[in-house]
């Protein structure tokens, strides 16, 4: 038995780590990918390992979504692009799973927010789910399991490759600007600031930089906990927080950016407790921003809304 997955923004970054993903899982198959700008371009353009060379992208509008069949749709559409397609595709198609990639629904209580590792059961029921973001998925995968001991807002250095930043030329993904450097950016206020810290049910403080490499994410959240702790101690607590968990690998050592790359896992790791002060505390949160950031994680989301093994296409 096929299901069959639509996808909007085939040529996107993240549209792109998709068709990677459905070009080989063994249940779900692509019923369309769309452009707005290059209809007609081959899908093997975008995704090199794409089986079928005579596949391409296709046009379609808003208005036309009634012309397409599919399970699930996935929007991998610029912020701010996605209602207008959710609007259009839930009229045209009322029983399809729709998956956005944007940030637009991730504070909308009628789409389920699609962490699985923290909300599994609301996913598996839900017939519109609101991905998280790349730095929201690794801030809140590294504060999670100690949500409840903190005594203060907790910091998260967060550092992006520039591929964060989505193929629309900016300084945050220009080449040139990036060489040898590091870009600090929305250093208060950053969108994911407020997702974790909604999801989270408390105020964080999240500073982004992106780095000249292409993918990956490396967060390293400082937080000040209410009880005194040691690395041991935090150790166990995020390993049996995440005990089970397939997609979270927990490691003493700090996980490192190019050890995670094209991986559809998040890596917590690093424990470290001030030799000053037992009550603060350091750990590593590390991702790809494209797998486990957006593309696996919604692929997660997709087979979790689809009543399929969630892990199905992700393991080798
Ligand atoms: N990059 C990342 O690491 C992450 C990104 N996200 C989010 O995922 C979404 C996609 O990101 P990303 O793939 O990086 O973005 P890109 O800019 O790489 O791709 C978005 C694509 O959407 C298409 N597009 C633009 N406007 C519209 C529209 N109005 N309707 C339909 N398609 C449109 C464009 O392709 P075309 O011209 O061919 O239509 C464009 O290539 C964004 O909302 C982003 O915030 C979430 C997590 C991580
Ligand atoms: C380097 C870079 O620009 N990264 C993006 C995060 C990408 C992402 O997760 O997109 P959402 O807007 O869908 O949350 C940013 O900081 O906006």
């Amino acid at each position: 038995m096929t299901r069959s997955v639509a996808l909007v923004g085939g040529r996107g970054y993240t549209g792109a780590e998709l068709l990677g993903l459905l070009a080989r899982h063994p249940v779900l198959k692509l019923a369309f990918a769309s452009s707005t700008s290059q209809a007609g371009l081959p899908v093997t353009e975008v995704c090199p390992q794409w089986p079928d060379a005579n596949d391409q992208l296709v046009a379609l509008s808003p208005g036309e979504v009634a012309t397409g069949e599919a399970d699930a749709w996935v929007l991998a559409v610029p912020n701010g692009a996605a209602a207008e397609w959710a609007q259009a595709i839930s009229a045209a198609h009322p029983t399809a799973v729709i998956i956005d990639l944007s940030a637009d629904h991730r504070f909308d209580d009628d789409w389920a927010y699609g962490l699985p590792e923290l909300n599994r059961a609301a996913i598996r029921q839900a017939k519109r789910i609101a991905n998280p973001g790349c730095y929201a998925t690794a801030g809140q995968l590294g504060l999670a399991p100690i949500a409840d001991r903190l005594a203060g807002t907790p910091s998260l250095f967060g550092v992006s490759g520039y591929s964060g930043a989505g193929r629309t030329p900016s300084p945050k993904n220009d080449p040139e600007r990036l060489a040898d450097n590091l870009l600090p950016y929305s250093l208060a206020g950053h969108v994911h600031e407020r997702e974790i810290g909604h999801r989270l049910g408390r105020p964080v403080r999240f500073m982004p930089h992106v780095a000249p490499f292409f993918r990956g994410i490396a967060m390293t959240i400082s937080a000040r906990l209410g009880s005194p702790t040691s690395a041991a101690e935090l150790e166990a607590i995020y390993r049996e927080a995440y005990a089970g968990e397939r997609r979270i690998r927990v490691s003493r050592e700090a996980p490192e950016v190019r050890d995670m790359r094209d991986t559809p896992d998040a890596a917590i790791g690093g424990f470290t407790v001030s030799p000053d002060d037992p009550h603060d505390i350091a750990v590593v949160s590390v991702l790809d921003n494209l797998s486990k950031g957006a593309a696996s994680q919604a692929l997660q989301n997709i087979n979790l809304a689809l009543g399929l093994d969630e892990q199905l296409g992700l393991e080798p």
